[in-house]
């Protein structure tokens, strides 16, 4: 069964919107099958945004993620790569669709709440890195 990771970005574990996101998961249909608390190293977090090294933001994206603790999860189900995307909203919370995850709770592109892998080899590739 295709596998995802998901995290709650310190932000949204400060809002206390942990029990808000895997509820919504849950009710999708989705299965958790392993979650953790944790806060990330300089090291994890390089890595796992390594795609965005040469940014102008990649400094403030690895201050923030680093910031406070995160929780990290992996949901299993159906196509639940794509389908956690949709449910996330666009990355950019100001586009994002009223009754996604950012479009109901983020403002602002640099703190928006929650991670997902855009790709089953993302995905791959994070649940290794973080779990
Ligand atoms: N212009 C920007 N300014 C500040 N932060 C940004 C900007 N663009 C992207 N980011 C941050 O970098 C993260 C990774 O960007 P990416 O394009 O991979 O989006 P994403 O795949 O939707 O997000 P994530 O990987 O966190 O799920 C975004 O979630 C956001 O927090």
């Amino acid at each position: 069964m295709e596998k995802t990771f998901i995290m709650v970005k310190p932000d949204g574990v400060k809002r206390q919107l942990i029990g808000e996101i895997v509820s919504r998961f849950e009710k999708r249909g989705f299965l958790l099958t392993d979650a953790k608390m944790m806060t990330i190293s300089r090291e994890t977090a390089e890595n796992h945004y390594g795609e965005h090294s040469d940014k102008p933001f990649f400094g403030e994206l690895v201050d923030f993620i680093t910031s406070g603790p995160v929780f990290a999860m992996i949901w299993e189900g159906e196509n639940v790569v794509e389908n956690a995307r949709t449910m996330m909203g666009t990355t950019n919370p100001k586009d994002a669709a009223p009754g996604s995850i950012r479009g109901d709770y983020a403002v602002n592109v640099g703190q928006n709440i929650i991670h997902g892998s855009d790709s089953t080899e993302s995905a791959e590739r994070e649940i290794a890195l973080f779990f």
